[in-house]
């Protein structure tokens, strides 16, 4: 099935190639996706649904597509099929994995070369045999795009002139973003080397594990705590996530995309021009969903993974979004960026800066909270149980759920008074509003009727056995409870969670192994 692309059109097919009802679906879904208005149809291709063939004969536009047939395809061609419009750089749709799974099914034989080894300091295009290889400086690319999003000027003057100076702690858990953080806060912020920390790239993270997280980025909580570091930042081992910690002060992923949509506009000169929507993953607190009340914004609840932004970006609905599990971007690009998110942060504190000067962290925190109230939330992870118990766990959820009389039934804290009511239960849904796609099972939830929630989940990255996910979050408007530590804030309802789920029955295990 050869095909092509031109713009916001799609050329596909061309010498009487047939497609399958399947291809013609994955064909409409990513127009549809890609707002691709325009699909036009190579010579004498067949499009197997017959409404679609109806379509094409009598040129009628179908939710906004214009299906025409035409001799002259164009584009570039290849063996196997469909080539789809995917180049927003996002992660690759299922639709389009899945048909490149069943082409691998097909290949009878590979070649392999010997490559010489590459001298990645000499940016250029060179040749080696039949291949052309182009060596760019990704550092300085991504550093003039930074450049063009944030206003470097206004970090630079909050950092080297404030009085005191405030400190800065960037550790790139020995991965990819090393380079990007010394070109950035050493070269471009003119910080000095002790801004930086495990700013070389190793291949095994020095023996760590690089995860931007309470546990696993200690060695950067320590030296915040020790230092008295006002602002310190990780990001993980392929640059995507973040964790902002400063002098006693965590942001949870959920707050800081929050935060990050509540000053963009004025913080950040990408969004001058105004932010088109928001949207956070089902477990994300729902800290967001108030500042997109406030700002009279849509806001979107879409499952676990980021691809599920992908389709609201392109469809111009949505600039800031972020998921519970340190993840965090806009729409400059289609996936989620741990450096961006840092940088974002930096110029959030240089502009509260100029309110207040003298604002850190918290100052910025608490003067949220006071505004929306706070959502308490916190991620239990069990690693590596056995999967059979972690899935009779969850049917055991289903069970319970399908009980009519689960909704309305109280839940009673183990080691306190305080009980809660459940108000909703189910297994997360959810449509995607720009093509109409639809997953299931995204995970199981409890909504009580004060606002709390509980999840359980799988997780789908787990590298062996089941790792269960459960996620707790308390909505409080009562003021002097903002500085609680989110663990004691949620007690009652994680002693819910773990009695309702009958984790430790289920799964063995009676901590988790790691706490956000
Ligand atoms: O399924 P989990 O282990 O909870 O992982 C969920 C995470 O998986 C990947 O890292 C995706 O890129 C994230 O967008 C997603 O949040």
């Amino acid at each position: 099935m050869p095909g092509g692309s031109q713009g916001k059109t799609i050329v596909v097919g061309g010498d009487g190639r047939y497609f399958s009802p399947e291809a013609t679906q994955i064909i409409l879904r990513l127009a549809a996706g890609n707002g691709i208005k325009h699909i036009i149809l190579g010579k004498d291709a067949i499009l197997s649904t017959p409404a679609v063939s109806a379509l094409i004969r009598s040129h009628k536009t179908d939710g906004g597509i214009l299906l025409t047939a035409s001799h002259n395809p164009g584009g570039p061609e290849n063996d196997f099929g469909i080539k789809f419009n995917i180049s927003n750089g996002g992660p690759a749709p299922e639709d389009v994995t899945n048909s490149i799974y069943k082409i691998t099914e097909t290949i009878s034989e590979y070649k392999s070369m010997n490559l010489p080894d590459l001298d990645l300091s000499k940016i250029g295009e060179f040749n080696h045999g039949p291949l052309k290889v182009t060596i760019v400086d990704s550092v300085s690319n991504y550093v003039s795009l930074l450049k063009e999003i944030f206003d470097f000027g206004m970090i630079k003057n909050w950092l080297h002139h404030t009085t005191p100076k405030p400190t800065v702690l960037f550790d790139a858990l020995n991965g990819v973003t090393g380079p990007y953080g010394r070109a950035i806060f050493v070269d471009e912020l003119g910080l000095s080397e002790d801004s930086i920390q495990n700013c070389v790239p190793k291949p095994d993270f020095g023996g760590h594990h690089p995860d931007p997280n309470l546990t696993y980025a200690h060695e950067l909580v320590e030296a915040v705590e020790r230092n008295n570091i006002e602002f310190g930042a990780a990001s993980d081992g392929d640059g995507d996530r973040n964790m902002i910690y400063g002098k006693g002060a965590f942001v949870t992923p959920s707050d800081s995309v929050a935060i990050i949509a509540d000053w963009a506009e004025k913080a950040i000169p990408y969004f001058k021009s105004g932010v088109k929507g928001l949207a956070r993953s089902m477990p994300t607190s729902g800290a967001i969903d108030l500042v997109a009340k406030d700002k009279g914004l849509e806001c979107f609840e879409v499952p676990t993974g980021w691809k599920f932004f992908g389709n609201l970006m392109d469809a111009g609905r949505l600039s800031i979004c972020g998921e519970e599990s340190f993840g965090t971007g806009s729409d400059h690009i289609r996936e989620k960026d741990g450096v961006w998110a840092i940088v974002a942060w930096l110029s959030i504190l240089a502009a509260a800066n100029k309110e207040q000067p003298g604002a850190g962290i918290n100052d910025v925190l608490m003067k949220h909270w006071k505004k929306y109230g706070r959502s308490f939330f916190s991620r239990y992870d069990y690693e590596e149980c056995e999967s059979e118990g972690a899935e009779a766990m969850m049917s055991h959820l289903r069970k319970l759920f399908a009980d009519s009389s689960f909704v309305g039934s109280t839940l009673k804290a183990s080691s306190s008074d305080t009980s809660f009511k459940v108000a909703e239960a189910d297994d997360f849904s959810y449509t995607d509003p720009i093509d109409g796609s639809v997953s299931k099972k995204q995970g199981l939830y409890i909504k009580f009727t004060d606002g709390s929630r509980v999840i359980f989940r799988l997780s789908g990255t787990g590298s062996s056995g089941a790792t269960v996910r459960l996620y707790v979050e308390k909505y409080s408007k009562n003021e002097s409870e903002y500085g609680l530590d989110a663990q004691v804030g949620l007690k009652p309802l994680i002693e819910v969670a773990l009695g309702v789920s009958k984790l430790k029955e289920y799964t063995g295990r009676d901590k988790p192994d790691v706490i956000t």
